[in-house]
């Protein structure tokens, strides 16, 4: 068990106090608003709205905005014997170590890190307590800092693809006639399945297509529509729109 502090529990840093908790490690969940701690109050070691009393921790998360990230992690005071985990999308190595003493370990994290099923990646590569902290919330690659943008675009970001492509399977379920229920049930499940399939396989995934492709059945003839289709184009670009933001990011925290 390691302590750690969470500061900031809104979306993400409420996600990371759930998993840490889950993971039997002290957390101290630490906002400036009182209402984003009250539904941690049964799940957290402690909370607080004193950031001085979550600074102590040898390991400190900062998961606030990116544009107040740098003021709050200067304003803790941390000594090199610790190490704070920043996820701040756009907010470089650099200009976290020039506001600490600590050690910094840059990561892009997703929600999933509630539920141990983060893909988050890393830089530079943790060792010691930060990098058993960090593997009890999921999957953690370390990556270079300018792969950062991209991996914030792919897996920070990414769970928002996701739900949209969840939700247009779930729709089409419901326009075919099933319960919204079911639909959204058997549309997430099957996202889930296949991730896992995905993730345990060894074959490509034009390989795994072949194998739900039945010859002479039903799923050919959606994938013939998929591969006619810009479905692939756009999803890129919606990844490079949003690697593109928090390149803009970077470059605004960066002049301050
Ligand atoms: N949401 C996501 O899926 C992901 C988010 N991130 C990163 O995580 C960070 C937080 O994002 P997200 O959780 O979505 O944002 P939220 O707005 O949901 O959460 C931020 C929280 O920090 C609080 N806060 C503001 N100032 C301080 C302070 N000085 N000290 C302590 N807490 C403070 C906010 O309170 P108040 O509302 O009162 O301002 C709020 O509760 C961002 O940097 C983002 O880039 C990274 C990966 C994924
Ligand atoms: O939307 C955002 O800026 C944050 C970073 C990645 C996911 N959410």
């Amino acid at each position: 068990m390691v302590h750690v502090s969470v500061i900031g529990c809104g979306h993400m840093g409420g996600a990371l106090v759930r998993g840490l908790s889950a993971a039997n490690h002290r957390v101290t969940a630490c906002d400036v608003d009182e209402s984003a701690l009250e539904d941690l109050s049964g799940v957290a070691d402690g909370t607080t709205t004193d950031l001085e009393a979550a600074a102590s921790a040898p390991i400190v998360v900062l998961a606030v905005g990116p544009d107040i990230a740098g003021e709050v992690l200067a304003g803790l005071g941390l000594d090199p014997d610790q190490t704070v985990v920043s996820v701040a999308a756009g907010v470089s190595t650099s200009v976290l170590e020039s506001t600490t003493d600590a050690a910094v370990v840059r990561m892009m994290p997703n929600l999933a890190a509630e539920y141990g099923e983060m893909a988050a990646a890393v830089t530079p590569e943790p060792t010691g307590d930060v990098a058993a902290v960090l593997a009890d919330l999921g999957t953690v690659v370390t990556i270079e800092e300018d792969q950062m943008d991209l991996a914030t675009a792919i897996n920070g970001s990414g769970p928002a693809f996701v739900f949209y492509l969840i939700g247009a399977m779930q729709q089409a379920g419901i326009e075919g006639g099933l319960d919204s229920d079911d639909a959204a049930a058997l549309a997430a499940q099957t996202f889930k399945g296949a991730a896992e399939i995905a993730l345990q396989s060894d074959e490509s995934v034009d390989e795994l297509i072949d194998a739900v492709a039945t010859e002479g059945g039903t799923t050919i003839e959606g994938m013939e529509v998929l591969w006619d289709s810009d479905v692939e184009d756009v999803l890129g670009e919606a990844v490079t729109a949003a690697e593109e933001r928090s390149a803009e990011i970077t470059a605004e925290v960066g002049e301050e």
